[in-house]
């Protein structure tokens, strides 16, 4: 097939519609660049752009400061010993995962952890063992039962579990398990806990040692203001030979990391945004509070909110048999919800949801969220006349 041009016309430049919008899709707002980060994508967009000033390792590049980023303030920011950068989450949780384990052992997951947990274990070839939650309106992970997933693969296979993980908060619910009682519960065992901050790293403070897990993930593009694909994986020391293990052929390249992970415009909008998402941090009790008061606005709407109550992230999970009632007799039928918000520069509610969703308040802010509470009602009043 011939490359020609009504082929090649698709392509070029492409505006982003919802750029613009009030997003409160959970994937977006810890991922929305700073002013100083939108400059850095342009400043730093070539190619392998940082690569000018590499001596043959990444981390160590120290100008522009990757080596501050990733070996004094990243291990400060996370409380941990050794931090590097990936291109997500999921890179740093197989990273650990494929070191940690051999072929046929276990990690043990909270029956909750995204996809990307279960799939990076099966890339690993490491069996998974899931600890229960309460099901509903709460989905709390039963702490408890990691002794008991601990124990069953301990009489299965005679062998502790290489890992166990939890996913902090959870991406459904937007759950804050105990996690120091899980870390006690594992190293009771001898088995490290990894924490996937995903959603927390970025967003709220996190404290790696004090928690008591040995692994920490987070994700640049979902919750620290960054371009992806990049991820930061921070190691307790007793760990990071064995994670950050180097090639016997290649001295100075390291084998999980193939080498060199962000090579360019993703690790210097991390930089750029970084002061910016430590001060964020520092003001968690803020978001907490935001989403708190607009978790109440919709419940005054019959709007009910699943998952910890009262919720500690921004992350929420309602059920609308308000919005599910309207959707059986609306005109468009299911995706009334979805088109009404796009009338008002709302986006984020999946197309086609009305009874169950999940949103994020985090960085939105209260007026924002007023609007959009607002227009949830004025839907409701429309629709119900
Ligand atoms: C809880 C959780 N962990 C991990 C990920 C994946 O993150 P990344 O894209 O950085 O691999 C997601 C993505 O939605 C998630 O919800």
């Amino acid at each position: 097939m011939e490359l020609d041009d009504s082929i090649l016309n698709k392509f070029g430049f492409i505006a982003r519609g919802p750029k613009d919008a009030i997003n409160i899709d959970p994937l977006q707002t810890g991922g929305k660049l700073t002013e100083d980060a939108r400059k850095a994508l342009l400043e730093w967009g070539d190619g392998y752009s940082v690569c000018d000033f590499c001596g043959g390792v990444l981390d160590l590049i120290k100008k522009p400061p990757i080596e501050e980023l990733i070996h004094n303030a990243l291990p400060a920011f996370l409380d941990t010993d050794a931090v590097r950068i990936t291109h997500g989450a999921r890179e740093s949780k197989f990273a650990v995962m494929h070191s940690m384990g051999q072929e046929g052992d276990y990690v043990v997951l909270d029956e909750l952890a995204h996809y990307s947990s279960f799939v990076a274990a099966q890339r690993a070839r490491l069996n998974v063992k899931t600890v229960p939650h309460s099901g509903s309106p709460e989905y709390k992970t039963d702490v408890e039962a990691y002794a008991t997933a601990i124990e069953e693969v301990i009489s299965e296979t005679g062998k502790a579990p290489a890992l166990a993980q939890v996913t902090y908060p959870d991406g459904s619910y937007g759950n804050l398990a105990d996690v120091k009682r899980i870390s006690d519960i594992c190293h009771s065992y001898d088995v490290p806990l990894m924490l996937n901050g995903a959603y927390s790293v970025g967003r709220m403070p996190i404290h790696a040692k004090k928690m008591g897990v040995d692994f920490v993930v987070g994700s640049g593009h979902k919750s620290m203001a960054s371009s992806g694909p990049i991820g930061v994986l921070g190691v307790k020391e007793d760990y990071a030979d064995i994670v950050f293990r180097k090639s016997p052929t290649h001295k100075v390249k390291e084998l999980e990391l193939l080498g060199c992970t962000a090579r360019g415009a993703t690790v210097m909008t991390m930089i750029a945004s970084f002061p910016e998402v430590v001060r964020r941090t520092q003001n968690w009790d803020n978001e907490v509070a935001d989403a708190r008061w607009f978790s109440a606005k919709l419940e005054d709407m019959g709007i009910i909110q699943m998952g910890d109550k009262p919720h500690n992230h921004d992350l929420m999970f309602f059920e609308a048999p308000v919005f599910y009632e309207i959707s059986q007799t609306a005109k468009k039928g299911r995706y009334f919800l979805y088109k009404e918000l796009k009338k008002r520069n709302i986006h984020g509610i999946k197309s086609g949801l009305t009874k169950y969703f999940k949103l994020s308040t985090f960085q939105v802010g209260r007026e924002n969220l007023s609007y959009i509470a607002d227009s949830f009602q004025e839907i409701i009043d429309t629709y119900q006349k």
